[in-house]
């Protein structure tokens, strides 16, 4: 299986600061890898170098087998990747419609491809013509994610999905990123969730200050305690 993202030693600075200082991993095409690790080891720090908002000045990255590392974040974006940034990333003075049709850069929207958003989101139907500034925090979600995935693309890099959200919307969320997984879909996820990162997760890479210091299955990190322990200071099933 080739693999959708690979990045190999990548290293990337933040002003003085040397946030990254190894981080290799792959997403094999049509599969999902959680990226996990303690607060701060770097894990947005990862999504948002391959989106090219920040530098790396070591190592490679490459889309599909094609080296992004120096690109500018807009051609990232048009080489198929979307991006659900944590802090959303939505216009708040523009209506879900405006938010959404935006999002769809290389034409119209395609109207199966909205039925099924719609049916995933029914609020995003509810409130099409609103300004997405109304919409509450889990709806305000629901529209990053639908923004990232309005158009098929190479691959998704979901960054801390269900975090802050109630029950019921991570129920929501979850469902529909399962239905994107299922339609074989590549897909880089942070989160910390980890009943939600086990349900979706095929590989699982762990970081640690900066580096990436585990990878495999997320079925044997899933099922060794001691494992998780070691790696992330907590345990899986303690934190479901
Ligand atoms: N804009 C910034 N300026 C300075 N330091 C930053 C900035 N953004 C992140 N950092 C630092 O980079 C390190 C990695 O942060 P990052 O957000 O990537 O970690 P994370 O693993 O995603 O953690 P969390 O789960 O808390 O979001 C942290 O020490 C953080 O303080």
């Amino acid at each position: 299986m080739s693999d959708s993202l690979t990045l190999e030693g990548v290293h990337a600075d933040i002003a003085q600061y040397h946030i990254l200082q190894g981080v290799n991993l792959s997403v094999p095409e049509g599969s999902v890898t959680v990226l996990l690790g303690r607060n701060g080891v770097g894990k947005t720090t990862t999504l948002r170098t391959v989106m090219g908002l920040w530098q790396a000045h070591r190592g490679r990255i490459l889309l599909g087998g094609e080296d992004i590392t120096r690109l500018p974040t807009p051609r990232i974006a048009r080489a198929g990747v979307g991006f659900v940034p944590e802090d959303m990333g939505i216009f708040s003075d523009l209506t879900v419609a405006e938010n959404l049709t935006l999002a769809a850069v290389s034409g119209p929207i395609d109207s199966a491809r909205l039925d099924w958003l719609l049916d995933a989101f029914p609020p995003l139907r509810t409130f099409w013509g609103m300004a997405a500034g109304n919409l509450s925090g889990g709806q305000k979600q629901m529209l990053s994610v639908g923004r990232a995935v309005i158009e098929e693309r190479r691959l998704y890099l979901i960054d801390e999905p269900s975090k802050g959200l109630a029950p019921a919307i991570v129920t929501t969320l979850a469902r529909a990123l399962k239905q994107l997984k299922a339609q074989g879909a590549s897909i880089l996820l942070v989160e910390q969730n980890f009943s939600l990162a086990r349900a979706l997760g095929d590989h699982a890479v762990v970081m640690d200050d900066g580096r990436t210091i585990w990878a495999g299955p997320m079925a044997t990190l899933a099922a060794d305690a001691a494992l998780q322990e070691r790696l992330m200071g907590l345990s899986m099933e303690a934190h479901g």
